[in-house]
């Protein structure tokens, strides 16, 4: 093996940086969260961008809080849009097998005992947010770990739209992300509260959620 690559692995569909997995690993044990450029590898990017802008819009719905017979839309909480995306949608392959190499070493290390993952394009028009909130849902503990993926090409920092992350009971946010196309924030989901702010354009990203395997607590 050329010793250049020794710190990278194979799979059927493209290579994984073994670096990447280590610092999301060690950084979601020492602080529960972290933000990362170019975390994926721009081919993977390319293809789930691709699939973005083929979507038809109007498969876009209008975004609801809650699940199953707790959801309802509220439009001072949240005006996004969302479709989920699914596993055998082949623009999305290499996604899926970057996310499940992710969980397998988030197991391995962790033991955070991550069984599944859901994930979806949110699209935000223009003056579009997301309250502070936190994503596990109420009467449901099932989400264990954020993943946010943004898909924005030639993001300025006054397009707005940032994620604010924030600890529990605080004001000031601890991270303020742009969202420009690459970056990825993964975090307990538990536990960081976390905002939209309204952009002045239409602003992407891919928002997931590892799952364990708990039923409803009601
Ligand atoms: O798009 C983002 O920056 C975060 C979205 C979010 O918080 C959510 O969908 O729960
Ligand atoms: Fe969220």
């Amino acid at each position: 093996m050329n010793p250049v690559l020794k710190t990278v692995s194979s799979s059927s569909t493209g290579y994984f940086d073994e670096d990447v997995f280590g610092r999301i690993c060690d950084a979601i044990t020492d602080q529960g969260y972290i933000v990362l450029k170019n975390a994926l590898p721009l081919d993977t990017l390319n293809h789930l961008f691709t699939g973005l802008i083929d979507s038809n819009p109007h498969q876009f719905d209008l975004a609801g809080i809650g699940r199953e017979q707790d959801f309802h839309t509220n439009e001072f909480v949240r005006t996004d849009q969302i479709q989920w995306l699914e596993p055998d949608q082949p623009f999305a392959s290499q996604y899926f097998a970057w996310i499940e190499e992710l969980r397998l070493r988030l197991n391995r290390y962790l033991f955070l005992g991550l069984f599944d993952y859901e994930c979806m394009f949110a699209h935000y028009p223009e003056g579009a947010f997301y309250k502070r909130h936190l994503d596990a849902f109420r009467g449901s503990t099932n989400r264990r770990l954020t993943t946010v993926l943004y898909l924005n090409p030639q993001w300025n920092p006054e397009d707005g739209g940032e994620l604010l992350i924030y600890r529990k009971r605080e004001k000031t946010p601890i991270e303020t992300v742009i969202p420009e196309f690459g970056t990825l924030v993964v975090f307990l989901s538990e536990v960081f509260p976390h905002e939209v702010l309204p952009a002045n354009k239409s602003r992407f990203s891919l928002t997931g959620w590892y799952r364990i395997n708990e039923g409803l607590v009601i």
